[in-house]
């Protein structure tokens, strides 16, 4: 059960402003090792500032965020990358005109150490090592079956392959901890059926812990073993996935935010 888990990412009482926008009102949240988490919530409720204050694109200006114990609030996006956090982003933020290959041997680029001395006089030692970057960007090809369109260029692939290549390249990070926008965002039933299951190949086959945002309940309640329900900024609800989904408060939020939008 998730309660009996070792917490991976703790947030505590994390907050965060833009101009006058409160966009995160004092959230704590706890999520254990090797759980699917969901974070959900109607449009503007603050789950894209949460994964930005976790992966440090816009640090928490209250709070602190621990991830395996240690503190990585205020460190810079790369620095939690090398602590072991890759993710993707609610926009496909990929490399245009790069092959899908290239696209994915990004993910390796915290690994990669420009020396061009020790690259001169060891080149064996720089080929050893493009040769390692080589082998993991093979293995996680294979992982997420994306062999066919592998000198493909990004731009002419269909969206649901390009949200795969994202993944991909995240995964290629050797991540710990895999914090994932909205993978599943303008995708047709069967791309989300792919989706789903490649979250879920990645999630067993390397011990991954996931955070995940998403607006399809259907996926929610499918793979998550709990959520965190945000509204306006704060936390209204969190639990196992089907009973905080359909906790009242949250059912309002939807509703309201609908009546709103009419
Ligand atoms: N970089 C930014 N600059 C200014 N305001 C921002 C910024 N990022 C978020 N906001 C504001 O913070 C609030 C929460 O936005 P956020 O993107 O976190 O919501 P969300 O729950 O991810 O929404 P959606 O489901 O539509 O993606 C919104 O009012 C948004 O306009």
């Amino acid at each position: 059960m998730a309660a009996a888990r070792e917490p991976v990412l703790v947030c505590e009482n994390v907050s965060r402003w833009f101009q006058g926008v409160h966009a995160l009102k004092h959230v704590s949240v706890s999520i254990g090792k090797g759980e699917i988490f969901g974070l959900v919530g109607p449009n503007g409720s603050g789950k894209t500032t949460l994964v930005n204050a976790i992966t440090g694109f816009y640090p928490p200006q209250e709070g602190r965020i621990l991830f395996e114990g240690r503190q990585i609030s205020g460190l810079k996006p790369y620095r939690i990358a090398e602590s072991g956090i890759a993710r993707t982003f609610q926009n496909v933020a990929l490399f245009r005109g790069m092959s899908v290959l290239d696209n994915i041997l990004m993910g390796r680029h915290i690994f990669m150490r420009p020396n061009p001395l020790a690259s001169l006089f060891y080149w064996w030692w720089a080929q050893r090592e493009e040769i390692a970057h080589r082998r993991k960007v093979e293995e996680v090809i294979d992982l997420l079956q994306l062999e066919s369109v592998r000198d493909e260029h990004v731009d002419v692939i269909p969206l649901g392959l390009q949200k795969r290549v994202e993944l991909a390249r995240a995964l290629c990070a050797e991540p710990r901890m895999l914090v994932l926008d909205e993978p599943m965002a303008g995708m047709n039933q069967e791309e989300k059926e792919y989706m789903v299951r490649f979250i879920l190949d990645a999630q067993e086959a390397l011990g991954l812990t996931v955070l995940i945002i998403e607006h399809h309940m259907d996926v929610v309640t499918a793979i998550c073993e709990r959520v965190l329900v945000l509204n306006n900024g704060s936390r209204i609800a969190e639990g196992p996935a089907r009973e905080a989904i359909s906790d009242p408060q949250v059912v309002e939020a939807y509703i309201g935010k609908a009546r709103h939008a009419a």
